[in-house]
């Protein structure tokens, strides 16, 4: 590969282009800002960069966020290791590890998977530094436990593919032949590999479905006509990249069969945090008497929130929906309201796609029941 500048390097080629991969102790994570028309890779070796690549969407979607923090803390501890002085005192090795989860858990709001992961990886470092009986932590100590945390943290990777390859197959059985709308982008892009609503419309397509993908542009960050359009073409999966207020009478006209979105955050009742639009999409769906899907992994469910009220909607900057590639598209010294999510009601949700089964209201009680047993 050849650097460009610092810490964006281009890859001389690939086959399918992950959203990040894993190289010498280093992340490096495709720029999803530069999609579709620049494939550039960022090497993220720091916490800082870690935290700045899931802060400015570098890397995006809510799976793919919980599995970039949960390989953050691992290079966070890496990172920090040059500067200990060893033996380490336990208490210094946790005020070193809140530091870390304070950094990343700030990093974005909405996604419950970043906080997930987080809980995952303090699991580990708690178990292991509970096993240490002295007060304080020796260097082969400490290599210990980065190799424990990185274990953890691929752990989480993987875990997360195969999560996507189940709802792909659970998903793709639901999905009717014909017109589907996806909003936004949940594929390779948005999670550790394959995608979950993207995931089900590959894996219908590959089992021989014959479907067409109405893909919403996704205003602002348009994750729809930059992300998704790349990663649907690249699998040669029929599609046209649609403005956002369109979806709306394309299912008047019946050119809809299903529409299948992703997740950011679900509570135990169903209401689910998602891209912005999808509130408004589930309304029309119910209005059109068209199914409405969510897909995601069990990571993504929230069961400590009663309902969606309690879900913390990420408001961007104003710039993003301002400016188009830093040019001003509207007139000087104008404002906006940039909500990155909203939250569908349960009552608007057909099902929900999960890696452990497909979960049909009532959600309050099947999530649990599907969740644990599945
Ligand atoms: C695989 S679900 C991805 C989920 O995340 C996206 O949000 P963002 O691009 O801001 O991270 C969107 O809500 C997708 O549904």
């Amino acid at each position: 590969m050849k650097k460009i500048k610092d810490n964006l390097i281009e890859p001389k080629e690939a086959d399918f282009i992950k959203a990040f991969y894993w190289e010498n102790s280093s992340l490096f994570i495709l720029d999803q800002r530069k999609l579709p028309l620049k494939e550039i890779y960022y090497k993220a070796n720091t916490l800082k960069k870690v935290r700045y690549s899931i802060k400015e969407m570098l890397v995006r979607g809510a799976p793919a966020i919980g599995i970039v923090t949960a390989i953050g803390v691992y290079i966070g501890l890496k990172e920090a290791q040059s500067k200990l002085t060893f033996p380490l005192a336990k208490k210094n090795l946790l005020s070193l590890f809140v530091r870390i989860e304070k950094s990343l858990s700030s990093a974005r709001p909405t996604a419950v998977n970043l906080f997930w992961a987080l809980k995952r990886m303090k699991g580990v470092f708690q178990g292991f530094i509970n096993k240490i009986p002295e007060g304080n932590l020796g260097q082969r100590a400490f290599e210990e436990l980065l190799k424990s945390l990185q274990k953890e943290a691929l752990s989480i990777w993987e875990e997360d593919i195969l999560a996507n390859f189940k709802m792909g197959e659970y998903g793709s059985n639901l999905l009717p032949e014909g017109g589907i709308l996806t909003h936004c982008n949940t594929g390779a892009l948005a999670t550790g590999g394959y995608g979950t609503a993207l995931g089900v419309i590959r894996r219908a397509y590959e089992k021989g479905k014959k479907i067409f993908i109405w893909v919403d542009e996704t205003r602002p960050f348009l994750q729809g006509a930059r992300l998704t359009a790349w990663e649907l073409s690249k699998l040669k999966i029929p599609y046209k990249i649609i403005t956002d207020n369109s979806a709306g009478y394309l299912m008047k006209k019946g050119k809809v069969r299903a529409i299948i979105v992703g997740a950011d955050r679900i509570a135990s009742n169903g209401d689910t945090a998602n891209k912005i639009g999808t509130y408004s999409l589930s309304v029309l769906a119910k209005e059109h008497g068209i199914p409405f899907y969510i897909a995601a992994p069990s990571s993504t469910f929230d069961l400590t929130l009663a309902s969606g009220e309690g879900i913390p909607v990420e408001v961007r900057n104003e710039k993003e929906v301002l400016t188009c590639k830093r040019k001003l598209i509207a007139p000087a010294g104008a404002q906006a309201m940039n909500l990155a999510f909203d939250v569908t009601p349960a009552e608007n949700i057909t099902a929900i796609i999960t890696e452990k089964g497909i979960i049909v209201p009532p959600f309050s009680q099947n999530i649990l029941n599907v969740l644990k047993n599945g």
